[in-house]
């Protein structure tokens, strides 16, 4: 099952968004801090997010501390950036992928952007700068797990 990494969430919203997304989906949640606001469980319980005692959230103090948990955990790191080469429909997912998406004000600095195994990107029309990370979340999330035949079995959901 590919997991969703989120970096330094700026926007409580979004988070909430993906959160909700990887709750019905299945997929684990990566959280990489600083945060520009409080991601603890308790928080989040309080600001009404009632679906992520559905989802499997990890929460990492630092890039470094999310970097020695990958190296344990393996799996490629996929980044989505608009920087990206390989348009994300294109590319092939493994079910061990970890996606990361960046900060909604700056993206990733340079040295995540290196660290990448790979750089997806949703291709737009011209002039446009960029997608709701929530919003790109949902489409690579949902190519992969289309791709890796990770989706929850409708047999399982209505029997
Ligand atoms: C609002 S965007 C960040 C914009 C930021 N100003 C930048 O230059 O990266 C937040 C995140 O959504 C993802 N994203 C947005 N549009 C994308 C696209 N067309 N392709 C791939 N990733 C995208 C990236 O992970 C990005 O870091």
């Amino acid at each position: 099952m590919p997991r969703l990494a989120i970096y330094q969430p700026d926007i409580p919203q979004n988070t909430g968004t993906m959160l909700r997304l990887a709750a019905c989906l299945g997929v684990p949640v990566e959280i990489i801090e600083p945060a520009a606001f409080d991601v603890s469980d308790r928080n989040l319980r309080r600001s009404g997010m009632d679906y992520i005692q559905h989802v499997t959230i990890t929460r990492h103090i630092s890039w470094r501390a999310f970097e020695a948990w990958r190296q344990e955990a393996g799996g490629r790191l996929v980044l989505a950036t608009t920087k990206g080469a390989i348009p994300y429909a294109d590319f092939t997912y493994r079910p061990d992928d970890v996606v990361l998406v960046g900060r909604e004000s700056a993206g990733v600095p340079e040295e995540v952007h290196a660290a990448a195994d790979a750089r997806i990107l949703i291709p737009m029309q011209p002039g446009m700068r960029s997608l709701n990370v929530a919003v790109t979340a949902a489409m690579i999330l949902g190519e992969s797990l289309r791709q890796t035949r990770s989706f929850p079995q409708p047999d399982t959901i209505n029997p």
